[in-house]
């Protein structure tokens, strides 16, 4: 494959996508004409406001709900004739959600990424191992490989996570507010190392945050959800379309263009 071919290979595409939920009385349409082409190697972030239907995307996109109609394709596939097994071979998922097995080691922990390829044991082949180790050594936390999870901070919960993620050796990973209860530091640090993985391991990576300013300074393109429309494109092309200031109303904060940031509207 030449580096043009590689650099437009697309891997995961909405098409004419709407979302939302469905019960036998009513149908409630959270969004919808959502499209998008996800390219291999590319970090991407999903912002939005407040319940404008960021984890309700994710989790149509990862299968975990259904679409009301449109289609998802993964690398041409569409993820609705696709097998949850064959589909954890292609994707990982990151939640923010309360780890139920904070007493499995960080090693242990970040080992349950390779299930979808060990037998029903979950017994780990020397090949596992080095993957697991790789990936412990890519997030930088090789030292922490035996402590117990209920013994870390946030922050270094999130890269064990992450870590499990890339165990997985999956195409995309998808994480949901990957940097919530994390310190300013901290969210750049999270941010950076998944933009760093993009560049050094070439996956795709998609993730949802309330981090408007970073994820525009490191994502190679944004999906912006907002209540009558759902853009996609480079960070520089959507400020210059004027996107993030129509994100929120002005009478608080305020998007500076010149900066690339929000500001106080004092
Ligand atoms: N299980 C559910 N059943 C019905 N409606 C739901 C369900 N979960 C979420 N919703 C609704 O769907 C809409 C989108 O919610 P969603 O959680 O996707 O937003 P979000 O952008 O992720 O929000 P936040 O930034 O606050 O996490 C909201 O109006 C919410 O009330």
């Amino acid at each position: 494959m030449n580096m043009t071919a590689e650099r437009q290979h697309i891997i995961l595409k909405a098409d004419q996508l709407s979302i939302g939920y469905k019960t036998k009385k009513k149908e409630t349409v959270v969004a919808s004409d959502i499209n998008f082409e996800l390219q291999k190697g590319h970090l991407i972030g999903l912002v939005g406001a407040n319940g404008i239907g960021k984890s309700t995307l994710l989790r149509t996109l990862i299968k975990v709900q259904p679409a009301l109609s449109g289609n998802i394709s993964l690398n041409g596939k569409n993820i609705q004739t696709t097998t949850n097994l064959e589909l954890a071979k292609h994707l990982s998922i990151v939640l923010t959600e309360p780890l139920t097995s904070k007493n499995l080691t960080v090693f242990e922990l970040v080992a349950l990424g390779r299930h979808p390829y060990t037998n029903w044991i979950g017994n780990l082949t020397e090949a596992d191992d080095s993957i697991i180790s790789n990936s412990l050594e890519l997030v930088n936390i090789t030292e922490l490989k035996d402590k117990r999870c209920y013994e870390l901070s946030d922050g270094q919960l999130q890269k064990v996570m992450i870590a499990r993620a890339l165990a997985q050796d999956t195409a995309i990973i998808v994480l949901d507010e990957p940097t919530t209860h994390l310190d300013m530091y901290h969210k750049a640090y999270i941010l950076k190392l998944l933009q760093t993985l993009t560049k050094e391991t070439g996956k795709t990576i998609l993730f949802s945050s309330h981090e408007i300013d970073l994820a525009i300074q490191l994502c190679d393109t944004m999906i912006v959800m907002q209540k009558d429309k759902m853009v996609f494109d480079q960070p520089c092309k959507l400020i210059s379309e004027g996107v993030f200031n129509s994100l929120f109303p002005k009478d608080l904060i305020v998007f500076d263009e010149k900066i690339g940031s929000f500001r106080v509207n004092k």
